[in-house]
Formats: structure tokens, C-alpha cells, sequence
């Protein structure tokens, strides 16, 4: 695999388009030539209406489905052609995944699920990676709960976790789906703080799809998208000075 250009954006789409089959005569075009630059370290939020096109979009943004028409780069790297092997391994090395249900594994500890994609990677579990994992729980302030199972988890505990899992390989791009959509005011600001705090720290991009426009509004960078085109991508509230 090719080393990617040291300025080249974390993410890059050429006129994206999607297409989905539903049995009518033609297909149904749900996301129309999407252009999209993400750098290094930005915090955006997409937000929409509900059908608009950003689970889609996401879908495609997460190497986990194709574009009918378009490329997508991951940095600076164009991910046309390569076979499922490939895209998954792009995905271990370069993407980190938060969704609205923190999809743990339910048999597996906390302080396990945070260093699953670890062992997914390296094939074996690593003293450094426990060690690396703790900290990051000590980090969102769970210390004493990496033994726990998810069930014995609040679901702000869990989406803590889940958080944690998604910045374990410190990937460059993390793509989080509605990640406060399920908690209540109090616990959702914790979760936010600590994406953005994550972003801070380890300088990782953001890409968080939301229907909560305060929260948008929060974040440096904000993506309208409505009926499968970007309407607007204009600076939040967060964006420093
Ligand atoms: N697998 C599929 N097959 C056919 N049509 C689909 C499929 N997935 C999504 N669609 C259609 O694509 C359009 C965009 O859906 P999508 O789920 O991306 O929107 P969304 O903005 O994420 O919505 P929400 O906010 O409700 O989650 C909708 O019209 C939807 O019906």
C-alpha cells in the first residue's frame, strides 16, 4: 500500500453518485455528484432531513459500500478497484467508526471490546495495547470499569467505550452516526465534549452525522445535505479564531 502524501486531505469525493435498484424500471439516484474535502484534523458536522442521504453518504465515506459513479480517496489514494481485503484493511488503518447504537460486543469486557480492532489487525491480543486501552478508559473517566460487560454500562458508559474502541489505532478520520442520538442532554454533551476533546488531543478528523443542529452548530465545519446535494457547507460556531 502506497504511504499517503503528508497534506493530502483524509478524505476526498469526486462527484459521487448513488443509485439504488428498488425493483422500479430505472434506479433511483439518492445521492446526485458529491464533491467533498476533509483535512487533517477538521470537526464537521453533516446534518439533514431524514431521507436527505447521509446515512448513504456515510455508508460510502466508510469504505462500506460503493459509489455507483464517482471516487472516493482516501488519503490522497483512490479506493477504485480495490478488493474487499483491501478496503477493509484502508478501513482498520484509516478509519474509526462511532455509531447511534454502540454495536459492543455483549460477551466481551469493555476493556476487550476497546481492543478488538487491535486484534483484528495484529491477529493476537498485546500487552501494549491493554495498557494503551486502559488509558484511553482512564481518559473518558472509567478506570474502574474496564472488566464490566456492556449491560453493567450506562448508555453514556457504553457510548464512552465505543468512543474509545473508534480512537484505539488513532486513525486519522473518525465517521460517528447520530453518536448522541440515543442519550439523554446530560450524557450527550459528555459524549460530544469528548469527540472534540479526541479531535484536540490526537488530531484526528470528525465527520459526525447529527439531527441535533445546536450540536452542529458547535462544530467547525457544517454540511447541509439535502436531497442527496450538499446545500450548504459553511463554518460553525466552534471554528477557532
Ligand atoms: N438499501 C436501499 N435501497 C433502496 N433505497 C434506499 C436504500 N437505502 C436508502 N435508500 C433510500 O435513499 C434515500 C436516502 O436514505 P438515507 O438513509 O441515506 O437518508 P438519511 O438522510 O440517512 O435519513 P435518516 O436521517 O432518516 O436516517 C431515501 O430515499 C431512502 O429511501
Amino acid at each position: 500500500m502506497t504511504a499517503p502524501a503528508a497534506d493530502s486531505p483524509v478524505l476526498r469525493l469526486k462527484n459521487v453518485k448513488k443509485r439504488y435498484n428498488i425493483g422500479l424500471p430505472s434506479e433511483q439516484e439518492v445521492l446526485h455528484g458529491i464533491d467533498l474535502s476533509v483535512g487533517p484534523g477538521e470537526f464537521l458536522a453533516m446534518v439533514g432531513p431524514s431521507g436527505s442521504g447521509k446515512s448513504t453518504l456515510l455508508n460510502i465515506l466508510g469504505l462500506l459500500d460503493q459509489p455507483s459513479d464517482g471516487e472516493v480517496f482516501i488519503a490522497g489514494r483512490s479506493t477504485r478497484g480495490l478488493s474487499d481485503g483491501e478496503l477493509s484493511r484502508l478501513r482498520g488503518e484509516r478509519l474509526g467508526f462511532v455509531f447511534q447504537f454502540h454495536h459492543l460486543l455483549t460477551a466481551f469486557t469493555a476493556l476487550d471490546n476497546i481492543q478488538m480492532p487491535c486484534w483484528a489487525a495484529m491477529g493476537r491480543r498485546d500487552p501494549d495495547i491493554e495498557a494503551h486501552a486502559q488509558a484511553l478508559l482512564a481518559s473518558v473517566g472509567l478506570d474502574d470499569y474496564g472488566e464490566r460487560k456492556p449491560k453493567a454500562l450506562s448508555g453514556g458508559q457504553q457510548q464512552r467505550v465505543a468512543i474509545c474502541r473508534a480512537l484505539i489505532n488513532r486513525p486519522p478520520l473518525v465517521l460517528a452516526d447520530e453518536p448522541t442520538g440515543n442519550l439523554d442532554t446530560e450524557s450527550s454533551e459528555q459524549v460530544f465534549d469528548l469527540l472534540r476533546r479526541f479531535n484536540r488531543e490526537f488530531g484526528c478528523a470528525f465527520i459526525i452525522v447529527t439531527h441535533d443542529l445546536e450540536l452542529a452548530e458547535k462544530c467547525d465545519r457544517v454540511i447541509e445535505l439535502v436531497d442527496g446535494r450538499i446545500l450548504d457547507d459553511r463554518s460553525g460556531i466552534g471554528v477557532p479564531s
